[in-house]
């Protein structure tokens, strides 16, 4: 029998167990296409359930799950999220924020993180917020998997929340209506009172959003004007923004007034164009 020599260790990796081997990331390029892909299904999907096709519905929903469903998505969504890409949007939000009065306070603010992939992004680490994460699909235990659009709403009408966060959820909502109307439904959670002393600027109650650039500098339907004339009739103010190559935040303080109920937003084009995309929200009634 010939006995192999034993190979001598050089390097300290060689010596690890394959757990400790690091797995491939996917590459940029892919997680982009994959993300791409599965808003254009769901679009299709929402407009086939809506006309009552059910064979594409049938068809489309096959191939979201060919593709690994939301779950996989969620895991591109967090590779562009990592911090070796730049990915956490909430940065952006702690640089807005004035970090030192807030520090002061004696509670933690309450906040709401709607679509949320991680619990160690820069806010929820901060100990400036208490955050409460909800997603569609949890993907930690302290993440509660809940539809925002489900959620109970809170009793007397009293919201809890100082912030909300909807970063790169809008857009993963298939239809302009179920946009609008989740913007319309975080009225419902943020607290009443429009006048607090929190801050000496005062920012909060307040909206965190995160689109993509494209959705309000290319669509045929909707711009920065159209948000703010959007998110005025739902009583917000921007009282913050910001665009990046890619993404476009800002921040929308609640101020007082009432929501009329027939209130309605519909979809005009304002920007024809055969490059530009279709993004838009829409209202029809204040109904959450
Ligand atoms: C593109 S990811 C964005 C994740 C993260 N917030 C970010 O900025 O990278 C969109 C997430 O929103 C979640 N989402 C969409 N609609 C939702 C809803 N109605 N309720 C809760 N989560 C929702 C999806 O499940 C998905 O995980």
């Amino acid at each position: 029998m010939v006995v192999k020599k034993k190979k001598t260790l050089t390097r300290l990796t060689q010596g690890r167990p394959p757990l400790a081997t690091p797995s491939r990331s996917m590459t940029r390029k892919a997680s982009r296409t994959l993300i791409n892909k599965h808003h254009q299904l769901e679009k299709t999907r929402t407009r086939a359930i809506r006309i009552g096709d059910k064979e594409t519905e049938a068809k489309v929903t096959a191939e979201l799950e060919s593709l690994g469903g939301l779950d996989h998505y969620q895991k591109a969504s967090l590779q562009g999220q990592s911090i070796d890409r730049g990915g956490d949007t909430s940065k952006v939000l702690m640089e807005w924020l004035p970090l030192e009065e807030l520090k002061k306070q004696t509670q933690p603010l309450q906040m709401l993180e709607v679509g949320a992939l991680s619990t160690r992004n820069a806010c929820s680490t901060s100990k400036i917020f208490n955050v409460e994460h909800i997603d569609l699909n949890s993907q930690e235990p302290g993440i509660q998997q809940q539809d925002f659009m489900e959620r109970p709403l809170p009793e007397n009408g009293k919201g809890p929340f100082d912030i909300i966060s909807l970063s790169l959820v809008l857009n993963f909502v298939p239809d302009a209506l179920g946009r609008g109307a989740m913007l319309l439904r975080t009225l419902s959670f943020l607290r009443a009172d429009t006048d607090t002393t929190i801050t000496t600027e005062p920012l909060f109650p307040c909206l965190f959003v995160v689109l993509p650039r494209s959705c309000v500098d290319n669509s045929r339907y909707f711009t920065d004007d159209k948000f703010d004339e959007l998110m005025a009739a739902l009583c917000y103010t921007r009282v913050r923004s910001k665009k990046t190559q890619k993404l476009a935040y800002s921040l929308w303080k609640r101020v007082a007034g009432v929501v009329k109920e027939d209130l309605t937003f519909p979809k005009q084009e304002v920007n024809p164009g055969k490059t530009r995309n279709n993004f838009v929200m829409t209202l029809k009634g204040s109904k959450t």
